[in-house]
């Protein structure tokens, strides 16, 4: 049986945060604005997770009002969410995301980022991890700069013993 699911996220591009997207430190002059470290892709690939299982979202399972999750590290809540699938028995078919930033550039970080999304998630090979990236145009709130978004698509397949 294969299950799927999709997450979308976006966060505030605010000075004085780290630009953590994808489990990765990006060199930039602004960061992501969350409870968390806002880590927006890893938080959309977590909601699609948490779609395909039919748990709800990543706002359920770690609320913004516990401060158990302030300043959390986005890999751990990833990781913890992972567990989820794994004790109902599924193993990742393949994910495929796309974020949405006018800047900074993603192209030089995103073979990182996938080899970081693929070890959580105990992908089988590199593929079945894709990171893509997209600017708008210039256009809306990420063409303005003043945020990032992403989505996510996950493919979960059924373990048969
Ligand atoms: N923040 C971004 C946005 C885009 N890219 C890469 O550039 C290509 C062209 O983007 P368009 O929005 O003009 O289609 C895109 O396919 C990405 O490879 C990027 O690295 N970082
Ligand atoms: C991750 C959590 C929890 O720290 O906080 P944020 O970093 O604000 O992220 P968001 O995507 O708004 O929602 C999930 C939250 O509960």
């Amino acid at each position: 049986m294969i299950r799927v699911g999709q997450g979308f996220d976006v966060h505030q591009l605010v000075e004085g945060r780290p630009c953590i997207i994808g489990g990765v430190t990006i060199p930039y002059e602004k960061g992501l604005l969350g409870h968390s470290d806002a880590d927006v892709l890893l938080h959309a690939i977590s909601d699609a997770i948490l779609g395909a299982l039919g748990l709800g979202d990543i706002g359920k399972h770690f609320p913004d009002t516990d401060e158990a999750f302030k300043d959390a590290d986005s890999l751990k809540l990833l990781e913890d969410v992972w567990k989820l699938a794994k004790e109902r028995g599924y193993k990742l078919g393949n994910v495929d995301s796309t974020i949405i930033a006018q800047r900074p550039k993603m192209a030089p970080y995103i073979p990182q980022m996938a080899e970081v999304i693929a070890k959580a998630l105990e992908a089988e090979e590199i593929s079945q991890v894709n990171v893509k990236a997209t600017t708008t145009e210039q256009l809306g709130f990420p063409g303005r700069g003043e945020g990032i978004a992403a989505q996510s698509v996950v493919c979960l397949v059924k373990i048969v013993l």
